[in-house]
């Protein structure tokens, strides 16, 4: 699929300054759609601040960012999710009181644009409990919806996210460390997930985990000091010396 149906996001020198210092500098990026390109570097490589410009989240300090041959640089965050862009956090953001499938159900109501008018609507709610019922089957929650999301292990609760995050059901997920702080079979269960859930999109991930990254990955992109330092598939970017050494040194090295 990588390459036939073109590009999903573009950014072309994008920079962000934060007060003088440059940590995104100058970074071109090509996301083929349907791959699962993932962003890694070292600590303070720029990787958390080039997501939250392809978000919307920050606005750049120079360059363009294209989602499908549309300019949406400097579009609010709202704006860019609705245009089918969505992210998962780093930190979780969930209501502990409310159930997983509440958590869902709002986060499908939020992508229709009806707001509030849709609770009057039986046959709307029952659509959105329906499907909500799909997702959480989907992330491996089924036995879980009606629990509340704080009482639910940490893998879990990072399933909830993504199911949320699916209910806009986007072209293009941003996964911020899926598997940051999880054992090992929950990171198992995460890739199979990601795996699964990439069907019919496009998947940026930043991923300090490179047995991960190796798993999931068709283009990974190395950034170092807020630049692109490599890019290529994950086999040929791992074994290139300047990838080695960018590593060496770095408290990532031993992922
Ligand atoms: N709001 C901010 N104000 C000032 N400096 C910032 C801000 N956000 C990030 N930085 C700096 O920009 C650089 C890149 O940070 P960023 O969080 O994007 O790196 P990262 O690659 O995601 O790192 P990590 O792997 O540790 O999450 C760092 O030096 C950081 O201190």
């Amino acid at each position: 699929m990588e390459g036939t149906a073109g590009t999903a996001l573009t950014a072309r020198g994008l920079t962000r300054d934060f007060r003088g210092f440059r940590a995104v500098d100058q970074v071109d990026l090509t996301v083929a759609a349907g791959s699962v390109h993932a962003l890694v570097g070292p600590n303070g490589a720029g990787k958390t601040t080039l997501f939250n410009l392809l978000t919307g989240f920050l606005a750049p300090t120079a360059g363009r960012i294209e989602l499908g041959g549309r300019d949406i640089t400097g579009l609010p965050p709202e704006r860019v999710a609705r245009l089918g862009v969505a992210r998962s956090f780093q930190i979780t953001s969930l209501f502990p009181q409310q159930t997983a499938r509440t958590h869902v159900e709002l986060a499908l109501q939020g992508a229709t644009r009806l707001g509030w008018r849709f609770w009057r609507s039986d046959r709307l709610l029952a659509r959105f409990s329906a499907r909500a019922g799909e997702l959480l089957d989907l992330v491996g929650l089924a036995d879980a919806a009606d629990v509340a999301a704080g009482s639910l292990a940490y893998g879990r609760k990072r399933a909830l996210e993504l199911a949320i995050a699916l209910a806009l059901d986007p072209q293009v997920l941003l996964l911020d460390e899926p598997t940051a702080g999880m054992g090992l079979e929950d990171v198992e269960r995460t890739v199979e997930l990601i795996a699964a859930v990439r069907d019919g999109r496009t998947v940026v991930l930043v991923e300090h985990n490179m047995r991960v990254v190796g798993q999931l990955a068709d283009t990974v992109t190395v950034l170092q000091a807020g630049k692109v330092l490599v890019e290529g598939p994950y086999e040929q970017v791992r074994a290139d010396p300047r990838v080695i050494e960018a590593y060496l040194g770095s408290v990532d090295a031993a992922h």
